[in-house]
């Protein structure tokens, strides 16, 4: 068999298991599995069936169609958005014996989003065991599956409801998962500008709204018939344009500080959190304990981005150690962009864009203290001093 190089020692591959009874499959599993890595010392190989079902495969498990071979997600980042989900899924792809959604040359995110849309992830998960178009993003060359093992990110899981979760487990019972989270005063500004790049807001052009920023999901004309019903009366679609990125911290404080009449608050509420997620992602500790009650503690990984930045290969030698791989050296590999951040060679990140007004102090102590409660809880899946440290948030 080829083994790309020295990188993945031969001691790492695996052999396959025909399975010509994909319903024993999960009874196997749990023998074939190592607990304290993702490879399979015997890969389950099921042959395409148009009878076969998602729910029958696991995680790391592969489909053989026609000449293809699919390999189903050993590991998934579920999260958080805007925590540098993508560099991590960059960083992990370049391992030898890792091979993300969508393959090395995608032009896409790479995010499958299989659990976070009801309906669509059981036709798509169909379509894999089918060998339909949603098999190309896992599809493996050659001997690949005998030592690569396929992952894929989409930042939405995290924020998954119970049901989805579920779904996730019912599928992929054995899969690891990793949580990367970003301090979440960070995170929910880091996601303010990226919806305003996308275009996502509108700002007030009449003298009555003059630069008061909203969220635009409804349209022009909808935001000036709830203006009209909290009494902002006399404001037509045409007095609403469409905000664009970078944006500032004063049409940040507009959009969640503001009520819809213009009251400007001190502190943030939950009814501020209704801005579409913008702040309610940052509730990681109960974002945390929905996807404790369906994968067991060992089975999700925890790290926070700051960490990560600070350090990239040494927090990528924990992950890797944790996901059980063979050491890959990324120090060879790495290089510092001209904004300063570590980055790899050759690998796009977002860090190459330019940046955007850095929060500023008054944001920062409102939103921190919004936050500070939440973290008691998280402290069950963090130690709380790296959290006080780290996050720089008192609690
Ligand atoms: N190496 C490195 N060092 C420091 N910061 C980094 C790095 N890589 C990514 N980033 C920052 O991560 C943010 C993007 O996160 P995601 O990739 O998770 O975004 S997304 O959810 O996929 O849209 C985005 O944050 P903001 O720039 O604050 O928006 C990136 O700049």
């Amino acid at each position: 068999q080829h083994l790309p190089g020295a990188s993945v020692p031969g001691s790492w591959a695996s052999s396959y298991m025909e399975m010509d009874k994909p319903s024993t499959l999960r009874t196997l599993m749990p023998a074939l599995t190592n607990s304290s890595s993702i490879r399979l010392e015997l890969r389950p190989l099921v042959e395409y069936s148009p009878n076969l079902s998602p729910f029958l495969l696991d995680a790391g498990s592969c489909v053989h169609i026609g000449t293809q071979v699919a390999c189903l997600p050993s590991t998934i980042i579920i999260g958080a958005m805007k925590a540098g989900t993508a560099e991590l899924q960059g960083w992990l792809s370049r391992h030898p014996a890792m091979s993300r959604y969508g393959g090395p040359s995608s032009s896409g995110t790479g995010e499958a989003h299989y659990f976070d849309s009801l309906g669509k992830p059981l036709r798509a998960l169909a379509a894999f065991a089918h060998g339909g178009s949603n098999a190309v993003g896992f599809r493996m060359r050659g001997a690949e599956p005998a030592y690569k093992y396929t992952f894929e990110k989409t930042p939405r899981y995290l924020f998954m409801k119970d049901e989805q979760i579920d779904r996730m487990h019912r599928f992929l019972p054995s899969a690891r998962l990793i949580a990367i989270l970003r301090n979440p005063v960070s995170r929910s500004y880091s996601h303010f500008q990226h919806r305003c790049r996308q275009g996502n807001f509108l700002v007030g052009l009449h003298p009555k709204i003059k630069g008061r920023v909203f969220a635009s999901k409804s349209g022009p004309a909808a935001v000036a018939s709830s203006l009209e019903a909290v009494g902002v009366t006399g404001i037509k679609a045409k007095d609403l344009a469409v905000l664009n990125g970078p944006c500032t911290n004063e049409q940040f404080a507009s959009l969640v500080l503001h009520t819809l009449n213009g009251t400007r608050l001190d502190h943030l509420n939950m009814e501020q959190a209704r801005t579409g997620g913008l702040l309610a992602r940052g509730y990681y500790a109960r974002q945390l304990q929905a996807f404790r009650r369906h994968y067991p503690h060992e089975q999700i990984y925890v790290m926070l981005t700051e960490d990560l930045f600070h350090d990239f290969p040494g927090e990528m030698d924990r992950l890797q150690t944790w996901l059980g791989l063979p050491y890959f050296d990324y120090r060879p590999h790495i290089r510092v962009n001209e904004r300063g951040f570590t980055v790899l060679q050759g690998l796009k990140s977002k860090t190459d864009n330019s940046a955007y007004e850095p929060l500023n102090d008054e944001l920062k102590a409102i939103l921190g203290k919004f936050y500070a409660r939440g973290l008691h809880a998280l402290t069950d899946f963090i130690d709380a001093d790296r959290l006080r440290t780290t996050w720089g948030i008192d609690f």
